[in-house]
């Protein structure tokens, strides 16, 4: 007796698509494997035990049995493979020099920012020590302002003083990250006394760990107050000087001070090997293009040098002071303003000398890839954050539509949740319905109800009376969704926001018009459906026919003698090769051959009005 042979058609299994999947599969990256929303995937999750943890779309789902039933569940196949290793990118930054050696430092001009209260006297006591500047001016350069500029004393010490608006510029540099500054100086007018700003100011040299010295500031006006100044808040032994700005008075004591202090200090650099400074200013300059001025902190400055500053490099086509002098060459503590920038760098970036062209253009290029990448990061954080928020939304709203029992339709019957639920897999059309009056939006919800089929599931995922509005729009474009319009108007400004979201907005004033239209949309999602056809075989040629053997899937050959043959006519004896080789017919077994066709489906709703 002919055996039954109970092995499953492979020949069909095989339609079913195939995703590729990894040990540790994130759920954002299964969604993405499967081609399908993350809700979809949170939504399987729910009738499979102990997927709790995975809560977010970043969550590594360690178990991969949960994988393999949510893609089951899903009507698809698994196929598992080594994540790839992420590629560790070689990175072309640039690393800093190591610190120097102690026996190559040599003493350098101390940095100097002057801070203090408005009107206390900042701008009068810089414009004072320039004056005291004893280098020539004679050149007829004229002071310009550069952001630093550089004080020559009698003694021959120099003084690099910081001329960049008080604390906004202290206080961007720090947010930089960037140690340019070696003492504060800080003016307090006598008059005045201690206020807020300078209160301020103080706490930014301490957080900085900046000495500062106190500049009592006035003393020509109010010559009485000078021991008045309450200075207890400032911290430990702090210097207090008493000038006049205005005057010139003991402007040179305050600088001798600012030189005892950084000897004390011990304020030092080395002049050697590649350079390293700060961007303390940019500007664009009409004639000369785009300038930066730059705090050179170790290392010795040369033209031809090429620099990178963040994201911008430079070759050092001329170097300026502040009296717009060409230099040429910077040792460390000097300020100078430089020209060959490729894009202006910013204030507070830091700045290192690279050896070529090349590896200037490499480490920009390098630096551009990593900015763009955090933004992308940053870019799909946000993107998460949102379809989380929108996820949350959505679940909540459908648990309320599910307990109410949702009396309109039996689509939303909770007995029915899971088929709902189970639906979102398969097709389905979602809808918003909007319509004149309640009578009528009754009676489309009505009609609706009788849609029973589960070929495609039909979401109504709001309704309600009055025009078409933003909101119903938005809603559809979250679902994919349409809106339907009975008798009611759509607002220009609501289609140009359907158009830009990509949604459709139909319009409808016969109610059977209306339901057709929404029998189309679901008939339209209807996958084709195979169907297997006996071929019959009496005399039949069957060239081009697929043969199918129930139990053994497709047959890969099919001989005459040694020839592989497309048909084999009745009675005619042949040779048969089937895709499962597990499969050993045998003596008496039937063959039936199957030819498959994919037909159109056809709905299942009899509209009844
Ligand atoms: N009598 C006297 N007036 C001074 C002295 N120093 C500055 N002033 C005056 O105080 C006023 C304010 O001085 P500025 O140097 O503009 O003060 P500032 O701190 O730079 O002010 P902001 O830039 O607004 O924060 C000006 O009218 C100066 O002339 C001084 O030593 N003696």
């Amino acid at each position: 007796m002919a055996k039954p042979i109970q092995y499953k058609p492979k020949g069909l299994k095989e339609s079913k698509e195939v995703v590729t999947v990894y040990e540790n599969i994130t759920v954002q990256e299964l969604a993405d494997a499967m081609e399908k929303s993350v809700d979809h995937i949170f939504e399987v999750m729910l009738y499979i035990q102990y997927t709790d943890k995975y809560d977010s779309p970043d969550s590594e789902i360690d178990n991969f049995h949960v994988v393999k039933d949510i893609i089951a569940k899903s009507g698809l196949r698994f196929r598992f493979k080594e994540k790839k290793k992420a590629i560790v990118k070689e990175n072309k930054d640039l690393e800093p020099r190591p610190p120097p050696e102690p026996e190559d430092l040599v003493r350098r001009p101390p940095v100097v920012t002057v801070m203090g209260h408005v009107d206390h006297g900042k701008t009068t006591l810089l414009d004072m020590l320039r004056k005291t500047n004893v280098v020539d001016k004679e050149f007829g350069g004229i002071t310009q302002h550069i952001g630093a500029f550089s004080v020559q004393l009698a003694s021959g010490e120099t003084i690099t003083f910081l001329d960049t608006p008080g604390h906004a510029a202290f206080s961007a540099m720090r947010a930089r990250g960037a140690h340019v500054t070696d003492i504060v100086v800080l003016v307090v007018a006598v008059d005045d006394g201690v206020m807020g700003q300078t209160v301020e100011c103080i706490r930014h040299a301490q957080e900085a760990e900046v000495p500062v010295i106190v500049a009592l500031n006035k003393v020509d006006k109010a010559p009485q107050n000078v021991h008045g100044i309450q200075l207890e808040d400032f911290g430990g032994d702090v210097q207090a000087i008493p000038i006049s700005a205005l005057k010139g008075d003991n402007v040179e004591q305050l600088e001798e001070a600012i030189v005892a202090l950084s000897e004390v200090m011990e304020v030092k650099a080395d002049p050697s090997g590649f350079v390293e400074g700060t961007v303390i200013e940019s500007r664009h300059d009409m004639g000369r293009g785009k300038l930066a001025t730059v705090l050179v902190q170790r290392g010795t400055l040369k033209k031809g040098a090429y620099l990178v500053a963040g994201a911008s490099w430079a070759k050092v086509r001329g170097m300026f002071d502040d009296n717009g002098r060409p230099v040429l060459e910077a040792t460390p503590g000097t300020p100078i303003e430089l020209i060959g920038w490729r894009m202006l760098p910013s204030a507070g970036e830091s700045i290192q000398e690279v050896e070529s062209e090349r590896r200037a253009k490499e480490v920009v290029e390098w630096r551009e890839k990593q900015k763009k990448e955090e933004h992308q990061l940053e870019a799909h954080r946000v993107v998460q954050e949102r379809a989380d928020v929108h996820r949350e939304d959505y679940k909540r709203r459908r648990e309320v539509r599910l307990n109410k029992g949702y009396r309109r339709s039996s689509l939303y019957r909770k007995d029915r949740v899971k088929e709902i639920i189970d639906s979102d897999v398969g097709p389905k059309l979602e809808i918003v319905v909007k319509g004149d009056v309640d009578g009528s939006v009754e009676a489309i919800l009505d009609t609706l109800d009788s849609y029973m089929s589960e070929q495609c599931a039909l979401h109504i995922l709001q309704y309600g009376v009055g025009t078409v509005n933003e909101q119903d729009v938005e809603m559809a474009a979250n679902f994919g969704g349409i809106v339907y319009g009975f008798n009611v108007d759509c607002p220009e400004t609501v289609k140009k926001l359907a158009r830009s979201k990509g949604v459709s907005v139909r319009a409808h004033n016969i109610i059977y018009k209306l339901m057709d239209d929404i029998r189309e949309e679901l008939t339209s999602r209807l996958p084709p459906k195979v169907v297997e056809e006996v071929i019959v075989i009496h005399g039949d040629r069957m060239a081009n026919r697929r043969f199918l053997w129930r139990a053994a899937g497709e047959l890969t050959s099919l001989k005459h003698f040694k020839n592989e043959v497309d048909s084999i006519k009745t009675d005619v004896e042949c040779g048969i090769c089937f895709a499962d080789k597990t499969v050993v017919p045998q003596h008496g077994d039937r063959i039936i051959c199957y030819e498959r066709k994919e037909v159109a489906q056809q709905l299942e709703w009899d509209i009844d009005f």
